[in-house]
């Protein structure tokens, strides 16, 4: 927990095991807490209540904390603050001079880390000299030059362009293996998170809403808020017979969406649940119910389509052909999840 004196804390609740050696992407929009709760494992933050322990060891609580560098942690920035009157390798040694280390291990250790991060042939440039991507690999290989436990990442990638994110993407998934740190990265990009991380955990206004592997918690979300951020998809409002589980099939979701109840979701006579509909579970289909495709837009790989159900409520759905803005087509769901 991390009060700063306001009325709501920036953290609370948050009860979280990361798994050592994997890849962690804490994900939430903006002013959750994400940073302080990166900010209270590197050391820079103290929590104001609850613990924080390492292999066994207390890091932190409301009464004492070890101080940042004696946690064999590294945190990487959204701005890389390199020197510029350093070349890359004085960047990137920087870390080992400071803990002593000279002669051949510092030498060794340098080309090591820019090794990992592809640099090696940029090692007597400036930073000036650099791109962001490369300027980024720069930091990275000033962090993990102290082979650090943990590495942290606060939007390691949110300066970028989207082709480098891609790239640097890549670069993050190779460290990651190469390095066996365990690695905390915080950003606001659910795609990111889902094509990086071992486990993703959602927060929301300072809380912790779900922690699961990429898979699992774009399967099986829990809450509107975790099934509204991670992936596409609709929140579908419906009335499903009691004891009717979280996978709701096309049955279910048909007697739910027909004439009636209209998928307005306001019959009064059954409860009412937010039911999640991905748009690859959409398909055109004789036996599915009239939809009214509002939109069909190019994505280049396929058709996003916009539907409207007859009562109002909307949904995404793919198409490998174009489709008539205003066209009154069938489809079937394949499936929900109820949330
Ligand atoms: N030093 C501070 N003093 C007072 N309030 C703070 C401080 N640091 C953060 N906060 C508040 O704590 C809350 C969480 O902030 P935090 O920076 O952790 O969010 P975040 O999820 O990382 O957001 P973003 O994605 O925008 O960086 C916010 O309401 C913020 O205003």
């Amino acid at each position: 927990m991390k009060t700063f004196g306001g009325e709501r804390p920036a953290v609370s609740d948050v009860s979280l095991a990361v798994r050592r050696q994997g890849f962690l992407a804490l994900l939430g929009p903006s002013g959750c807490g994400k940073t302080t709760l990166l900010r209270m494992i590197a050391g820079f933050e103290q929590p104001t209540g609850g613990s924080i322990d390492f292999g066994g060891r207390r890091l932190s609580d409301a009464a004492r904390s070890l101080p940042p560098e004696r946690r064999n942690m590294a945190m990487v920035f959204q701005s890389y603050a390199l020197w510029p009157h350093m070349t890359v390798a004085e960047n990137v040694g920087y870390p080992l001079k400071v803990r002593g280390v000279s002669g051949e291990a510092y030498r060794r250790r340098v080309v090591e880390a820019l090794a990992l991060v592809k640099l090696e042939d940029f090692a007597e440039r400036r930073p000036a000299a650099l791109s962001g991507g490369q300027r980024q690999r720069v930091a990275l290989a000033r962090c993990l030059v102290t082979e650090p436990d943990v590495v942290l990442l606060d939007e390691p990638l949110a300066n970028l362009d989207q082709h480098l994110r891609k790239a640097m993407e890549e670069t993050f998934r190779a460290l990651h293996e190469r390095s066996g740190a365990t690695m905390i990265y915080v950003t606001h990009d659910q795609a990111e998170a889902m094509a990086l991380a071992t486990d993703v955990a959602v927060m929301s206004e300072g809380r912790l809403l779900q922690v699961a592997p990429p898979a699992e918690i774009y399967a099986r979300p829990e809450g509107r808020v975790v099934g509204g951020l991670i992936g596409r998809g609709n929140i579908l409002r419906l009335s499903l017979p009691e004891g009717a589980g979280r996978q709701i099939d096309w049955p279910r979701l048909r007697l739910a969406l027909g004439p009636g109840d209209s998928g307005s979701g306001d019959s009064g006579r059954r409860p009412v649940a937010d039911v999640l509909i991905r748009p690859e579970h959409v398909h055109r289909g004789t036996d599915g119910i009239p939809m009214r495709v509002v939109s069909c837009v190019f994505e280049g790989e396929r058709f996003a389509l916009d539907l409207a159900l007859s009562g109002g409520q909307r949904l995404k759905a793919y198409s490998s052909v174009a489709i008539d803005g205003g066209a009154l087509v069938p489809f079937v769901i394949g499936h929900g999840w109820r949330l």
